[in-house]
C-alpha cells in the first residue's frame, strides 16, 4: 500500500510530490516527459520555449517551490508591454499613450480612448474587490476574484467597438484561451489589470528556460516517476483507493492511501468515476480554450530592434503576441551576443483556425507575419517548431465563480491539484499542488497515529479518517494554502 499516488505530473502533480518527498509515493504521468504545459528545451546558450513562462515572485507559493528547489530565476528583463500594430512597433511608454501613437482614424482613436476609460475605472474597482483582507483565507480571496463581474462576458460588457479598438483589446483578453463572448466581464478587466499594473503578477522567469524548474523538483524524485503510465479509473475503497493506469500495454493497479489527481478537469472528471456527484460534475463544466505556440531559434549577428522588448502585442496577425525568450539570456550578457529565440503564442479562435493545419503550414504563416513586426525576422531563422495545445488553460466564463465551494470542498481520499483551481496559472498549480499534499499529509498522519494507537485491529479502523483543510498534526501548518506551508516528514 501506498501512502500517496500523485496522478499527473505536470507543475500542480510536481509541487504535490515534492511537498509529499519524504512519504511513499508514486507519481504516474501519461506522457512521456514530466512538465505537462511546461516546455523548453536547451538550444546553445539559448532555449526554445513553448508553454509557460512567466511566473509569480513575492510571497507566493512558486516562490516557495523555486527557493525550496534551489532552481535560478530573476525578474524578466525588458518591456512586457511592447505592441506592433498598423505598421508601428512600440517598445517604451505608456499604455494609455498608445491610441496617439499608433496610426489610426479618429473614429478608431475615439472608439478605443472610450473603452479605455472604461476599463480603467474598472480595473481599479477590480484591484480593490480582490485586496487581500485581514485575516481571510486564500480561498475566500480566490472566491471574490471569481465572482467579480462574473454573470456577463466581456463582449457583453465592453460593448461595440470600432475594428482598430477591438482589434488593440483583444491580445490582452484572449491570453486566457477564450474569445471576448466567452470569457467573465470580471475575468477580462483582470487581465487589463495584470498588464497595466506590470509587475504586480507574472514577472519572474526561470534561468536557462522553465523546464529547468520541473527538473530540478524531478531529479530527487525519479525513482517515484512513472512516465508513460496512464491513469484510466480512480476507485475509493472503504480504507484506500485503489488507481488502475495501463503502461506499455499492460493494466496495472496501486492502492494508496491517498490521491492526488493533478490532470486537466477534463480527465479528472472521468477518472475519478466515484467522486461526490456535485464535484465530478463542477469538473465537468470547466472549460479550456486552446493554443498555439511555436519556438524559432535565430541566428542574428547584430542587434535587433526589439532586443528591449520581452512581450509585444500583435492585434491583427496570426499570434497574439510575440515572446522574446532571447531577452531572458540576454539580461545577464554585457555585450549583445549572436543569436536569439522567439515565441509566438495564438490563444482561442487564432489557435482554432491553426490546430489542424500542418506544422509547415503554421511555420509558414508565422514566419510571414513575424517578418512584418521583426523586420528582416525570416532571414535569421535557424529552427522553428510548433506545438498545439488543446486544453491550452482554463478560462473564467460567466458563472465560473458558482462551481469553486463545490471544488473545493473535502471528500473522501482523493485531492485535486491543477491551474483550473484558481485564476494564476502557474501559480494556481503549485499552491493547489501543495494544498493537495497538505490534506493528502494529514489523511497519513491520521493513519499513522491510528495505527501507533491501536495496534491491534480496531473495528473502525478500516472507516476513512474524518478530516478537514487545515485539521494539523504535530510538526504541520495549519493554513493549508500557505506558500509556507510545511508538511511533517514522517518517512515510512
Ligand atoms: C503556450 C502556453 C503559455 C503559457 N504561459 C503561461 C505563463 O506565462 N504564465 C503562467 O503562469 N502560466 C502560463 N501558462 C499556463 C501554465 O503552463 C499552466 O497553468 C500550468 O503549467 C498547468 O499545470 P498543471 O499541472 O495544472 O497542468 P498540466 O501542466 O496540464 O499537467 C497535467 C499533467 O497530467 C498529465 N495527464 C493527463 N491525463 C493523464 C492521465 N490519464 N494519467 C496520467 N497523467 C495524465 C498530463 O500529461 C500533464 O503532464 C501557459 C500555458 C501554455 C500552453
Amino acid at each position: 500500500m501506498k501512502d500517496a499516488v500523485i496522478v499527473g505530473g505536470g507543475l500542480a502533480g510536481l509541487s504535490a510530490a515534492w511537498r509529499l518527498r519524504n512519504w511513499d509515493v508514486t507519481l504516474l504521468e501519461s506522457g512521456s516527459r514530466v512538465g505537462g504545459r511546461i516546455r523548453s528545451e536547451n538550444r546553445g546558450r539559448y532555449f526554445l520555449n513553448w508553454g509557460g513562462h512567466m511566473f509569480a515572485g513575492g510571497k507566493t507559493a512558486t516562490n516557495s517551490l523555486i527557493t525550496e528547489t534551489q532552481t535560478r530565476s530573476s525578474e524578466i528583463p525588458g518591456s512586457l508591454s511592447a505592441v506592433s500594430m498598423n505598421g508601428k512597433l512600440l517598445i517604451d511608454g505608456p499604455v494609455q499613450s498608445y491610441p496617439f501613437r499608433i496610426p489610426m482614424s479618429l473614429k478608431d482613436r475615439a472608439s478605443m480612448i472610450k473603452a479605455g476609460v472604461k476599463v480603467s475605472a474598472d480595473v481599479l474597482r477590480y484591484a480593490n474587490a480582490v485586496r487581500l483582507r485581514p485575516n481571510e483565507s486564500s480561498e475566500m480571496r480566490q472566491q471574490r476574484i471569481y465572482d467579480f463581474e462574473n454573470d456577463r462576458s466581456f463582449a457583453d460588457y465592453i460593448g461595440e467597438l470600432s475594428e482598430d479598438a477591438e482589434a488593440m483589446f483583444r491580445p490582452t483578453i484572449t491570453r486566457s484561451a477564450a474569445d471576448p463572448d466567452e470569457l467573465a466581464a470580471g475575468a477580462g478587466i483582470g487581465y487589463f489589470s495584470l498588464v497595466w499594473n506590470i509587475g504586480q503578477g507574472l514577472n519572474r522567469s526561470i534561468g536557462g528556460g522553465p523546464s529547468n524548474l520541473v527538473e530540478s523538483i524531478a531529479a530527487p524524485l525519479q525513482e517515484n516517476i512513472q512516465l508513460d503510465a496512464k491513469v484510466y479509473e480512480i476507485v475509493h475503497k472503504k480504507d484506500h483507493v485503489v488507481v488502475r493506469y495501463r503502461q506499455d500495454d499492460i493494466d496495472h493497479e496501486i492502492e494508496a492511501l491517498s490521491v492526488v489527481l493533478a490532470t486537466p478537469a477534463t480527465v479528472a472528471h472521468k477518472i475519478a468515476v466515484d467522486l461526490q456527484e456535485d464535484k465530478r460534475e463542477a469538473l465537468g463544466q470547466i472549460v479550456y480554450g486552446p493554443y498555439v505556440s511555436a519556438a524559432f531559434l535565430t541566428n542574428e549577428t547584430e542587434p535587433q530592434p526589439w532586443d528591449r522588448a520581452y512581450g509585444i502585442a500583435t492585434p491583427k496577425r496570426s499570434f497574439n503576441v510575440v515572446m522574446n525568450q532571447g531577452n531572458i539570456v540576454r539580461g545577464t550578457e554585457s555585450e549583445r551576443q549572436p543569436g536569439g529565440s522567439i515565441m509566438t503564442f495564438s490563444p482561442a479562435s487564432l489557435a482554432r483556425k491553426l490546430l489542424d493545419q500542418d506544422d509547415k503550414d503554421i511555420v509558414d504563416t508565422y514566419i510571414g507575419d513575424l517578418d512584418e513586426v521583426l523586420p528582416g525576422f525570416a532571414g535569421i531563422v535557424e529552427e522553428a517548431q510548433v506545438q498545439r495545445w488543446r486544453t491550452g488553460a482554463p478560462y473564467c466564463f460567466p458563472g465560473r465563480g458558482k462551481l469553486q465551494p463545490t471544488l473545493n470542498a473535502l471528500s473522501g481520499r482523493v485531492f485535486l491539484a491543477g491551474d483550473y483551481m484558481g485564476t494564476l496559472y502557474t501559480e494556481t498549480a503549485i499552491s493547489s499542488g501543495f494544498t493537495a499534499a497538505q490534506e493528502a499529509a494529514n489523511i497519513l498522519v491520521t493513519a499513522r497515529q491510528t495505527r501507533r494507537h491501536h495496534p491491534v485491529q480496531h473495528p473502525n479502523e478500516n472507516e476513512p479518517p474524518q478530516h478537514q483543510a487545515g485539521t494539523a498534526s504535530a510538526g504541520e501548518t495549519t493554513d493549508t494554502n500557505s506558500a509556507s506551508t510545511t508538511i511533517t516528514s514522517e518517512a515510512s
